[in-house]
């Protein structure tokens, strides 16, 4: 093959990626489940853990212009206890390398383990390690391990027809903060934390910087959904659709998500919308395709009753596998792939 027809990464999604990958890497004995789901499930002699990772890169994930030190080390966090949670299992350490440029001020360097700290110490996850490196940019790389607590790891792969789809977090509110701070509209000083809900335009906008510069991942809901009978679960950070998608390839069914269950967080996103010059359609996109807001989708037995901050917003119907929103071909596509799209 000459270099000219040697298939690029941009020519690929993540997954087709992915599947070249996965066949090339050796399993362990303790490899209880491998690569494919939010983490993994390692035996330890005395029982067993689960594992994961994920970087983000500047200018990929975040811009030093808009989120300070310790924003990045508390999404990095969020990002990785979210894939944590969504095993149904309690985060208990993170190992967190950092690749940094030399004229990175210090400060920002301990804004960053301030913002880990503000994510991790509340949930009693301790950060026990890590490495250091130069490059030319930032990149924060996060390994998180969780304890199922006895329970058996909640996959993406057991929703059986017939399951309620519910879903934990906020939906659009980071797509929404994104493309106000692209926009020029809003900068970070522009983040608050008050409701989301709020009419002023102002606090609906805030909301959604604060949304984009520091998400806030339902982490308790993860266990909760554990306990309370999940049959499969994951985090949603390439977009509710895309990651509705991977659910119900896993579990090899149909996932219908409604839209009228969304028009709570439409109405949320209204005053982002409406500072963009947009109308409700593109408050709706984000809802369904925007990534990183980090909430917990699962499919329940149709008799559970739903644990706390769980609500209703679609249902499991029987394969092929692929997700439709009312029954119908979704009209938006997407959700983040960072290569092919
Ligand atoms: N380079 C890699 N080598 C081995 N396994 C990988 C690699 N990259 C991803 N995986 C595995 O592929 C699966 C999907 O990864 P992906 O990063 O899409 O999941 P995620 O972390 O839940 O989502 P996101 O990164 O969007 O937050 C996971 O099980 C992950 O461990
Ligand atoms: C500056 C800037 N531009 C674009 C985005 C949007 N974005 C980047 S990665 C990603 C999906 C989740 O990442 P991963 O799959 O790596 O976990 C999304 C929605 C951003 N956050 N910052
Ligand atoms: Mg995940
Ligand atoms: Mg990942
Ligand atoms: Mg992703």
């Amino acid at each position: 093959m000459t270099d000219a027809t040697r298939p690029l990464v941009r020519h690929l999604t993540e997954e087709e990626l992915l599947a070249r990958i996965f066949p090339l890497l050796p399993m362990g004995p303790a490899t209880l489940l491998g690569p494919g789901d939010d983490a993994a499930v390692v035996a330890a002699p005395d029982g067993r853990f689960v594992v994961t990772t994920d970087v983000l890169v500047e200018d990929r994930h975040f811009r030093r212009r808009w989120s300070a030190g310790d924003d990045v080390g508390a999404r990095a966090a969020t990002a990785n206890l979210a894939d944590v949670a969504a095993m149904g299992a309690r985060p208990t350490s993170l190992v967190v390398s950092l690749v940094v440029p030399g004229d990175l001020p210090v400060d920002w360097v301990t804004g960053l383990a301030r913002g880990l700290a503000d994510v991790c110490g509340p949930v009693g996850a301790g950060v026990v390690g890590g490495d250091l490196s130069g490059g030319d940019a930032v990149v924060v790389a996060v390994t998180a391990h969780g304890d199922l607590e006895g329970r058996e790891p909640v996959t993406r792969s057991g929703a059986r027809p017939g399951d309620v789809l519910a879903y934990a977090g906020h939906r659009g509110l980071s797509a929404a903060g994104l493309a106000l701070l692209d926009a020029g509209l809003v900068g970070p000083e522009d983040a608050t934390s008050a409701d989301p809900g709020a009419d002023d335009v102002s606090g609906g906008v805030g909301a959604c910087v604060a949304g984009y510069l520091r998400p806030e991942a339902p982490l308790a809901a993860g266990p909760e959904a554990a306990r309370s009978g999940t049959t499969a679960m994951l985090d949603v950070s390439d977009g509710l659709l895309r990651d509705a998608g991977r659910l119900a390839r896993a579990s090899g069914v149909g996932v219908d998500i409604e839209r009228d269950a969304l028009a709570g967080d439409v109405d949320r996103l209204l005053p982002a919308a409406r500072a963009l010059g947009v109308g409700r359609e593109a408050a709706l996109a984000w809802a369904l395709t925007g990534g990183e807001d980090h909430g917990l989708l699962a499919a329940f037995p149709s008799d559970v009753v739903l644990p706390e901050g769980f609500r209703r917003v679609g249902r499991v119907l029987p394969g092929p596998a692929g997700v439709t929103v009312d029954g119908q071909e979704p009209a938006v596509r997407g959700g983040w792939d960072h290569f092919a799209g």
